[in-house]
């Protein structure tokens, strides 16, 4: 099975959802979920800054992050497990200011989303997961900030349920600390 890169836009402005290279043979499998080249042809500009990744267990929420200056357009992937992973747009010029969008990355499916820089981003864990990051900004700690995960104005509809409800989310102290959308709107009047 070979399945070329593919790009698919999305209502947010920039949001792509991306299918990777990806070839299987009686050996295994080969991945390839970037390429300078092929993001070019389709006129995405993504100048990797910063590689990362994260292991998590399932309920864990990390969400909703961006940072306020020198925004951070990144490429995500669930490489293993099952994540239902949301952006934010958070552009007060663009036309779907305070918009969301899910996804269910898997990492039996290669796909991707470039989230653009201006949106949040965040993810619910459904199944014990390894999320990787290619990050076209470097990483400014005196700029990371986010938004509550479930904030009551932005209405995201987590799928809750498939952990056992939302008892079982485990946050990191920073997380549980964010600010509401509301609070950020009138410190920041967005990004
Ligand atoms: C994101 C990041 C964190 N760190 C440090 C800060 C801290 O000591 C440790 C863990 O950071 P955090 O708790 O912020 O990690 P985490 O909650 O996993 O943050 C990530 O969440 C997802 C949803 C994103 O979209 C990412 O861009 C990033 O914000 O790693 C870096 O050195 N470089 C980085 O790029």
């Amino acid at each position: 099975m070979v399945q070329q890169f593919s790009f698919k836009e999305t209502q947010i402005q920039g949001l792509f959802a991306i299918m990777s290279f990806h070839a299987e043979d009686l050996r295994g499998s080969f991945t390839k979920d970037y390429s300078k080249e092929a993001f070019k042809q389709n006129g995405i500009q993504h100048d990797l800054q910063e590689v990362f990744y994260t292991t998590s267990s399932k309920g864990v929420v990390r969400a909703l992050h961006f940072q306020r200056v020198k925004q951070q357009p990144k490429l995500v992937r669930c490489i293993s497990g099952h994540v239902y992973d949301v952006v934010v747009d958070l552009r007060k010029e663009s036309p779907t200011f305070k918009k969301w969008i899910g996804f269910d990355l898997k990492g039996n499916k290669y796909d991707e989303i470039l989230v653009p820089a201006g949106c949040a981003h965040g993810y619910l864990v459904l199944e014990k997961s390894v999320v990787s990051y290619k990050c076209a900004e470097n990483f400014y700690g005196e700029f990371d900030d986010g938004i509550l995960w479930d904030d009551k104005d932005l209405q995201i509809e987590w799928p809750v349920g498939k952990i056992g409800g939302i008892d079982n989310v485990i946050l990191s102290d920073k997380d549980k600390r964010l600010q509401s959308f509301g609070n950020f709107m009138k410190k920041y009047g967005g990004l």
